[in-house]
């Protein structure tokens, strides 16, 4: 029985993106605690709604314990809204963790980041195994866009929907955000592909223990130069040599150099950071 509206109650707002509006939400025959995410299609061409149902059954098939449970969808055409209902995560979005530490002058602890990059891996190579032929490519890996529970676990979200929405009739037409996370090849303009997304996962695992992107600068130009020599301050002295060394396999300007998914899985400073975290 598809889900309505009327089965939920809406606690409040919880974010709001570029692509829409995060609510807490209780679902009413259990009291369990979800969330929804509202997007207004009104101003999208009739392809660009069949790409977000296309995405939107994709993501339906994206079940894993470190990416954000989809649940159901409602569809609202009296005011052209998409209600996308997701696993609730009460540990919020990594932003906001970065934020408070870059804030307080505190750094997050080493065990942390390999927890981190672990569970993305691994959250990242159930979207890349391909489904029906088609991988589930996030495009926009950032830790606004990473989840934790309770326990600090890793729940990846607003999966896939960044190839949708990005289209220029779309209502996230206007790009919000300087995108520090752009590889190379996009820079470049050349295709989307997995290693874009090893590329992003690297960048956001240096953000975590720097407290900031690993290439800034004051305008694009620089920015994308910066981006294409790979030209970027070691991370903190804090943080060891093989997290170093992981991080900058990751941020590897050549696109065939840099690791897939399986590679970084059982690269041996990992595997051994798997078994003392075992
Ligand atoms: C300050 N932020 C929060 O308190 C917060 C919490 C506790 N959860 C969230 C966000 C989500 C959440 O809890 N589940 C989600 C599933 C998909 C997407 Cl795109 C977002 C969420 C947020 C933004």
């Amino acid at each position: 029985m598809p889900s309505t509206l009327d089965d939920f109650d809406v606690i409040g707002t919880i974010g709001s993106g570029s692509y829409g509006t995060c609510k807490k939400i209780r679902r009413k025959k259990d009291g369990k605690i979800l969330v929804w995410k509202e997007m207004e299609y009104g101003t999208m061409t009739e392809s660009e709604k069949q790409m977000l149902v296309s995405e939107v059954n994709l993501l339906r098939e994206l079940k894993h314990q470190h990416i954000v449970r989809y649940y159901d969808r409602i569809i609202d055409r009296s005011n052209t809204t998409i209600y996308i209902i997701m696993e609730y995560c009460d540990g919020g979005d990594l932003s906001v963790l970065i934020s408070k530490n870059r804030r307080e002058g505190t750094y997050l602890e080493e065990d942390f980041v390999w927890k981190m990059l672990i569970q993305m891996t691994s959250a990242l190579k159930e979207c890349h195994r391909r489904k029906n032929g088609k991988a589930v490519l996030h495009r926009d890996l950032k830790p606004a866009n990473i989840f934790l529970d309770s326990d600090n676990n890793v729940k990846l979200g607003d999966f896939g929907l960044a190839r949708v929405l990005h289209h220029e009739t779309s209502f996230a037409k206007t790009f919000v955000g300087t995108p520090y996370y752009m590889s190379p090849e996009l820079v470049n303009n050349m295709s989307y592909n997995e290693k874009s997304d090893i590329w992003s996962m690297g960048c956001m695992l240096y953000e975590i223990c720097a407290l900031h992107p690993p290439f800034t600068a004051s305008n694009q130009q620089d920015l994308n130069k910066k981006i294409c020599i790979g030209d970027y301050k070691r991370i903190p002295s804090r943080y060891s040599e093989d997290l170093n060394t992981i991080i900058s396999k990751l941020l590897c300007v050549e696109v065939k150099k840099r690791p897939s998914i399986e590679a970084i899985l059982v690269d041996p400073i990992v595997l051994r950071r798997n078994r003392k975290m075992d």
